[in-house]
């Protein structure tokens, strides 16, 4: 039976600089199942990084509710939100934010590093997650003798070696050729097929849009239902 994982009622962010308010979001009341592979679409400005923040605990509304996974994620302690991050979501951004003096696998486990586990455990589960990728041979590689597809490669393990339960997605592909795009969306529609990850992923790409189960369109902080 399909469960949602995510569900926002009535989300708001409204960022003020100054005098000026934009509202960012309006209203925006989704669901997404457990599983699923959504990608949130719509025109520059329209809200579709901002939609993804607050989803991913990056930001917080200035109105609405989330709640992920039965867990409402808004009024908890930013103590609570700190875990919530680091245990049960993954972050992909356009930039790869690798870390330049380690090599892939270092830049892989610093995070189930941080679980007070074995070396050989951390290790362990960087090399299965950099062999997914397909990249079993450019492990003690440093990200300056990667290519830009392969640095991506490389975060999206940094992203899944905890297997988080949702993974986070901001145009991904931006800085890539095609062929590594392409290389991107495939591994992720993989993860999704293979292991039911569930995925959500700020894409331009209508292309890239189309390999989701669905697309979430946004415009003007609002859901686009003309679409
Ligand atoms: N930190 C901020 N402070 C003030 N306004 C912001 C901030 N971040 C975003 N905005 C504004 O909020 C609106 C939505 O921005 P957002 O980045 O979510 O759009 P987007 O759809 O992701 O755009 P793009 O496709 O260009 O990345 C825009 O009008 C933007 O200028």
């Amino acid at each position: 039976m399909e469960r949602t994982i995510i569900k926002t009622e009535h989300l708001e962010r409204v960022y003020a600089t100054g005098a000026v308010k934009t509202y960012a979001l309006k209203d925006i009341s989704i669901e997404i199942e457990e599983g699923e592979f959504v990608a949130i679409m719509g025109k520059s400005g329209s809200g579709k990084s901002t939609l993804l923040h607050q989803l991913g605990l990056l930001d917080k509304p200035t109105k609405g509710n989330i709640i992920i996974d039965g867990n409402d994620v808004i009024n908890i302690s930013e103590k609570e939100r700190t875990r919530f991050r680091l245990h049960e979501l993954g972050y992909v951004f356009q930039s790869y934010n690798l870390i330049p003096e380690l090599t892939a696998i270092e830049n892989v486990y610093v995070t189930p590093m941080a679980r007070n586990l074995k070396k050989e455990e951390y290790e362990k589960m960087a090399e299965e997650v950099l062999t997914a990728v397909g990249l079993k041979d450019r492990m003690y590689h440093y990200p300056s003798e990667l290519s830009g597809g392969q640095q991506q490669r490389v975060s999206i393990a940094r992203a899944l070696v905890n297997k988080p339960k949702i993974l986070f997605a901001d145009e991904p592909t931006a800085n890539l050729d095609s062929a590594s795009s392409e290389d991107v969306i495939n591994l992720f529609r993989k993860f999704n097929k293979e292991i039911g990850q569930t995925i959500v992923m700020v894409t331009h790409e209508k292309d890239e849009g189309e390999k989701a189960d669905r697309i979430i369109w946004v415009k003007d902080g609002l859901l686009d239902t003309d679409k």
